[in-house]
């Protein structure tokens, strides 16, 4: 069955992207679902208003309730299957490869993109009567809202789920699959501008460059991210 991705932004054209490429095929396929919807499209008033000043104060808007729980009403009622309805925040719990496999194995996605300082808490409580709701966060920087978080997490999560990728196998070799960043590819020419491919991947020896390869992985995590190695 199809995997069904919501999309709600006030800058629905941002995702016209998801028309192209992997994620364009795999609609195409009819394995991948993905819906894009106008947040103000669900709003009442001449001027099509999204945002109000926060109570207790503070710079900037916050994004008003009532076109969330709409838009959130008209895509649960419409759906086969509870959704997970994510929001892209700097506040969420963080998204990894674990996260990313968790979500493609989901029926059913809504993202809820975030402008503006945020949206009234009181979103979280109604959309927790819709589905299963979880703020996720793609690191710990600040967007100008979540569209580029979701396209992230949607490229992430939509690459995972079956037959979206052409070639399964090579989902399996990747950074932070096992746990270790990817080992260093190589590729023709054997000798480029002087620089030799390292000659064991030359050997045919299938044991030798599974040993460097994995040798490999455990030296750049320990440079590059020693968070990732148990104690
Ligand atoms: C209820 O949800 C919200 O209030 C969302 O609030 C915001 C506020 C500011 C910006 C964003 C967009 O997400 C990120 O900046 C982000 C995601 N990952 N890393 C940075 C979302």
């Amino acid at each position: 069955s199809a995997h069904r991705i919501d999309v709600v932004s006030i800058f629905p054209g941002f995702f016209d992207v998801l028309e192209v490429s992997l994620l364009g095929r795999a609609r195409v396929a009819g394995l991948l679902d993905v819906r894009v919807h106008d947040l103000r499209d669900w709003t009442t008033d001449r001027h099509r208003t999204v945002d109000d000043t926060p109570y207790g104060g503070g710079a900037g808007m916050v994004m008003k309730a009532e076109p969330w729980a709409q838009a959130i009403d008209a895509i649960a009622e419409d759906a086969a299957s509870e959704p997970v309805i994510i929001f892209p925040s700097p506040a969420g719990e963080r998204f990894t490869q674990a996260t990313a496999r968790e979500l493609s194995e989901e029926p059913h996605l809504v993202f809820a993109c975030g402008r503006y300082e945020g949206i009234d808490e009181r979103v979280y409580t109604h959309a927790a009567s819709r589905g299963r709701v979880r703020a996720i966060s793609l690191g710990d920087y600040v967007l100008n809202g979540g569209e580029v978080a979701a396209m992230a997490m949607i490229e992430a999560v939509g690459r995972l789920i079956p037959g979206v990728v052409g070639n399964p196998a090579s989902l399996v070799e990747e950074s932070h699959e096992d746990g270790l960043l990817e080992y260093p590819s190589y590729t023709k020419p054997a000798v480029w501008r002087g620089l030799e491919v390292p000659p064991v991947l030359l050997s045919g020896n299938h044991g030798a460059i599974a040993a460097w390869r994995r040798e490999q992985q455990v030296q750049r995590t320990r440079e590059r991210r020693p968070d990732l190695l148990p104690d």
